[in-house]
Order: C-alpha cells, then structure tokens, then sequence
C-alpha cells in the first residue's frame, strides 16, 4: 500500500510560488514544474505569468464554462490558458513527473465577483439631450403661437 498524497494548502502553493518556485494546481493536484521550466516548450515566461500567486486548472475534463478563466483573489484559473494552447495527451502524461500532492480544495479562494461601481441611476430624462430634445419641440410651437397671437390682434376688424 502506498502512502497518502500530500494535501497542500492554497496558501502553502501561493507562498512557494512567491520564492522562486513555479507550482501549479491543475484538476485538484499540485504540480512543481520548477524544474521544467527551462525545457518547456512554451517557455517558462507563460508558466510564470500564468500563476499570479497560484494557478488553478480546475476541471480540466469538464464543459462547464462557468469556472474557465476566472480570477481568484490570489491567483488565477488558468483553464483557458492551458486548454487555449491544445497540449498534446503526452504533455499531459508529462505532469505525472511533476506531481507532488494535492489541493485542499476549501483553502481556494472563492472566485471573485464583479461588483459594479456605484452609481446614480441613469434618468433619461436629465440628460441634456433631453432638454434639447424638449426645446427643438417647443420653439417652434411658440414661434407659431406668437405669429398667429400677431395676426390675431393686429387683423383689421
Ligand atoms: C504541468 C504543466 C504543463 C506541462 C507538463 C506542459 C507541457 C508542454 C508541452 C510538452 C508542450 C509541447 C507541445 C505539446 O506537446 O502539447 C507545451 C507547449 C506549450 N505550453 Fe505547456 N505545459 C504545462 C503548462 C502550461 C501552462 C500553465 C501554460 C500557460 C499558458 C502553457 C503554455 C504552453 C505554450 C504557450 C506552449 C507552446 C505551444 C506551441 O508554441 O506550440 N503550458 N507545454
């Protein structure tokens, strides 16, 4: 019987990646790829860039597009990243290597939520637009109020 993996905290990937180490969460498992990252063929920049503290590949088998490339409050999910790239089975067979336990998923943090800035409500009807709008109306119906007023009162009787 083979020992347990380790379970690895959200925290315990963000600080290593915060040193100089390069680890990743990907489907509920912790990657190292330190060592990899000189021989990655897409280089190591788009490893680094792509963890923001951690990187989390979560469900890497599902459609679920819900959960793809949204940020995390220390990191990021970098589903699409990794999909967008079309790795080959044997990339995937590659991460075998580097497998080094797994993630508590309850440490993750939750997926940020936009919150919209706040604002007054929009009113159409204080737009300057609408005014304008209003007067284009307007002037003319008083300009012809006022020539028919004119030739009201000055008609000879
Ligand atoms: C354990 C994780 C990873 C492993 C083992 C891995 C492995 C590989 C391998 C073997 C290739 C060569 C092409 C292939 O066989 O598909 C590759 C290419 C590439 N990978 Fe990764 N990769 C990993 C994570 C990532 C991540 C997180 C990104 C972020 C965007 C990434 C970006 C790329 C890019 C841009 C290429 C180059 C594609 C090209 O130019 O053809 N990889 N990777």
């Amino acid at each position: 019987m083979g020992t347990d993996p380790k379970v690895h905290t959200f925290e315990d990937v963000a600080e290593h990646n915060k040193i100089k180490d390069c680890w990743l969460i990907i489907s509920g498992k912790v990657y190292d790829v330190t060592p990899f990252m000189d021989d990655h063929p897409g280089g190591d920049e788009v490893l680094l860039s792509a963890t923001g503290n951690a990187i989390v590949l979560q469900n890497l088998s599902t459609t679920d597009t819900k959960l793809k490339g949204e940020t995390t409050e220390a990191g990021k999910d970098a589903t699409n990243d990794f999909e967008d790239v079309g790795h080959s089975d044997s990339a995937r067979e590659m991460m075998d290597k580097y497998y080094i336990g797994e993630i508590n998923m309850s440490t993750v943090p939750l997926k940020r939520t936009y919150v919209p800035p706040q604002q007054a409500p929009y009113n159409p009807d204080r737009t300057p637009e609408f005014v304008i709008k209003i007067l284009q109306f307007l002037v003319p119906l008083l300009i012809l109020g006022l020539a028919f007023a004119v030739r009201h009162f000055t008609k000879e009787k």
